[in-house]
């Protein structure tokens, strides 16, 4: 079996469900050796033995990403244990996905202000912590990627202000890191995927009361071609794998844009749902998406345009 990955040393934080579960279980499955976090130990072990048994080695680490205490001793066990070895950094763990679900169409003055703290202490603040202290491996080392795991909610309005202000904060925090690490060699970027059918997501989606929830009837088309949590996986692998990286750090990259550069399908063999399809953002902004079924798939929306629709002045 091919190991790309024998020998890397990854970090996967919030890593025991979810997108962080499915990077996990590809970075094993391509010979790495991958620490994962999450508070739990229980379920970290759970998916450490899946993640080992299709290859390479997965050590469970109780870490809580909002403690700056317990991501310090994150990175000083694997600088210990790998002799100061760090080859990527994925920033993934995420507290905020029931406080979403909870809140679907409310505005922000109706919500407890405390939502701020559920989405972006661990969703932000914590990937800035694990960010510093990953940083301090990698560059005397010469070489490394950080990747954060962001979401389209950073272009625009999406689910609620926490989250979209959270995510923009995300890719601008690859943006800016990757300018100070680019002299070191070390790249920074941000990782869109599409709508992924994580655990929370599918059972959302399952809840008998659900089908009246403005969040679902907005999910609902999308939902059963939605990607893998393992899809997010096999990005990484391919962005890992990338002898020209430093050449994309600082960009923020949607799975679907990494699917036809490295031309990855999803693990059932299905393609990536293209969200840059002029066919789909048509369906998303007005109500010609009827259109999409006559477009043909290789027809997108330039990134300029998303730039100029998106311009802050
Ligand atoms: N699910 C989607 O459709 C989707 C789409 C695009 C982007 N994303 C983004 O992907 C990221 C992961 O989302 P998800 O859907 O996999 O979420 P999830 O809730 O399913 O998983 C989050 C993971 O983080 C861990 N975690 C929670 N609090 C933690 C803490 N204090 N310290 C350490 N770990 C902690 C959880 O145990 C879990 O393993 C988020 O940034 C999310 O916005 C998700």
């Amino acid at each position: 079996m091919v190991a790309p990955m024998k020998g890397q040393v990854f970090v996967v934080t919030g890593a025991s469900r979810g997108i962080g579960r499915g990077i996990a279980l590809q970075l094993c499955k391509a010979g790495a050796t991958v620490y994962i976090t999450g508070r739990h130990l229980d379920t970290l072990r759970a998916t450490a033995q899946e993640a080992q048994s299709l290859g390479g080695r997965c050590v469970p680490v109780v870490c809580d990403s909002s403690q700056e205490s317990e991501v310090k001793s994150l990175f000083e066990q694997v600088d210990r244990e790998q002799k100061g070895r760090l080859d990527v950094l994925v920033n993934n763990a995420y507290a905020g996905v029931q406080a979403i679900l909870n809140t679907t169409n409310k505005s922000f003055w109706e919500v407890p202000a405390s939502i701020w703290d559920d989405i972006n202490n661990v969703g932000l603040r914590g990937h800035y912590l694990c960010s510093v202290y990953g940083a301090r491996l990698m560059v005397p080392a010469g070489k490394g990627l950080i990747v954060i795991v962001s979401s389209p909610g950073g272009l625009q309005h999406m689910f609620n202000v926490p989250y979209g202000v959270g995510k923009a904060a995300c890719d601008r925090l690859a943006a800016d890191c990757a300018h100070e690490l680019r002299r070191h060699g070390v790249s920074y970027v941000s990782l869109w995927p599409g709508l992924v059918q994580t655990e929370m997501v599918k059972e959302f989606m399952a809840k008998e009361d659900t089908p009246e929830d403005p969040l679902f009837k907005k999910m609902k088309p999308d939902f059963s071609s939605a990607e893998s949590p393992e899809m997010s996986g096999k990005c990484v692998v391919a962005l890992a794998t990338d002898p020209n990286i430093l050449n994309l750090s600082g960009k923020v990259l949607p799975s679907c844009d990494l699917a036809r550069r490295y031309g990855l399908k999803d693990i059932d063999g299905r393609p990536v749902k293209d969200y840059f399809s002029l066919g789909y953002a048509l369906s998303q902004v007005s109500s010609l998406g009827w259109l999409n079924s006559f477009l043909p798939g290789f027809l997108r929306v330039p990134k300029w345009v998303v730039t100029l629709y998106n311009s802050k002045f």
